[in-house]
C-alpha cells in the first residue's frame, strides 16, 4: 500500500488534497498536527476516509503543541469513529489508554504504535526490540529512522521481514529511499510517499515517480 501523508493547515484544504491523493494512493495519513485549528467535528469529518490519523506530538518531530488531554482526546473521537488507523507514540505514556479505550468502545480502529529517529537507525537488536514493545502494546509495529548507511538500509529491512505484516518501517533520508521502495516486498504494511512536493519527512519519493518504480519493477 501507498500512503501520501497531508500537510494542509486547515480540514478544507486537507480534505481536497486527500480527495486528490486518493486518486493515485491507496490510503491517506491526516498529519492533523499540521492543522492551526483543531476542532472535533473535523476529526470525524477526515474519519469516513481511508485514512491514518496521526496527530504527532512537538517532542516526536511533529507539529501538535496543545495539551496531551486534548490529543489524547481527538485520538478517541477518531477511534469513536472507526477511522481505519491512528499512530501514537510508543512514548506517548498513555497509548495504552487508547488501546483499551478502543477495545471498549468495539472500535475497528487499528493503532498503531511508531517511533521516530531523524539522526541515525538504531542497531539491528535495538530495533527489533523497539518493534517488540510497540506490539506488545498496539496492533502495527512502526519506525521511521534516519538511514546513514548501507548497514542501515540492510537493518531497516532485515526488521521489516522479522516483522512482516505486522510493521511499517520506513528508512528517511536521501539514503533511505531504498527502503521506501523495498519496504513493503519485505512486509512492510505500507509506504510514505509525497505528492504536489509536499512531504512530511526527509527522503519521501513523489507518489507517481514510485508507482512508475513499482511497475517498472513488476515488468523487469
Ligand atoms: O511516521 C511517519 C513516517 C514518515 O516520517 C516518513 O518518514 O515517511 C512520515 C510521517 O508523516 C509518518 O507519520
Amino acid at each position: 500500500m501507498i500512503c501520501v501523508p497531508i500537510v494542509e493547515e486547515s480540514v478544507e484544504k486537507a480534505l481536497i488534497s486527500a480527495e486528490r491523493a486518493l486518486e493515485v494512493a491507496d490510503i491517506v495519513e491526516f498529519r492533523v498536527d499540521y492543522f492551526k485549528e483543531i476542532r472535533e467535528e473535523d476529526i470525524v469529518e477526515i474519519a469516513k476516509y481511508p485514512s491514518i490519523i496521526t496527530i504527532r506530538a512537538h517532542w516526536e518531530g511533529g507539529k501538535y503543541r496543545g495539551s496531551d488531554d486534548k490529543r489524547i482526546e481527538l485520538y478517541k473521537v477518531a477511534i469513536e469513529n472507526n477511522v481505519r488507523y491512528i499512530d501514537v507514540e510508543l512514548k506517548e505514556k498513555r497509548n495504552r489508554e487508547l488501546v483499551d479505550f478502543r477495545d471498549n468502545v468495539n472500535s475497528k480502529t487499528k493503532i498503531v504504535i511508531s517511533y521516530h529517529n531523524f539522526k541515525e537507525t538504531p542497531s539491528y537488536n535495538k530495533l527489533l526490540d523497539i518493534v517488540n514493545k510497540e506490539l506488545q502494546i498496539g496492533d502495527i509495529g512502526k519506525f521511521a529512522t534516519m538511514v546513514n548507511n548501507n548497514r542501515d538500509i540492510l537493518n531497516v529491512l532485515r526488521v521489516i521481514q522479522e516483522f512482516e505484516g505486522k510493521v511499517i518501517g520506513i528508512g528517511m533520508g536521501k539514503k533511505g529511499k531504498l527502503t521506501r521502495i523495498l519496504g513493503t516486498y519485505f512486509g512492510s504494511i505500507l509506504t510514505f510517499a509525497s505528492m504536489e512536493n509536499k512531504s512530511s519527512a526527509p527522503g519521501q519519493i513523489d507518489v507517481e515517480m514510485l508507482k512508475e518504480i513499482y511497475r517498472l519493477i513488476s515488468e523487469s
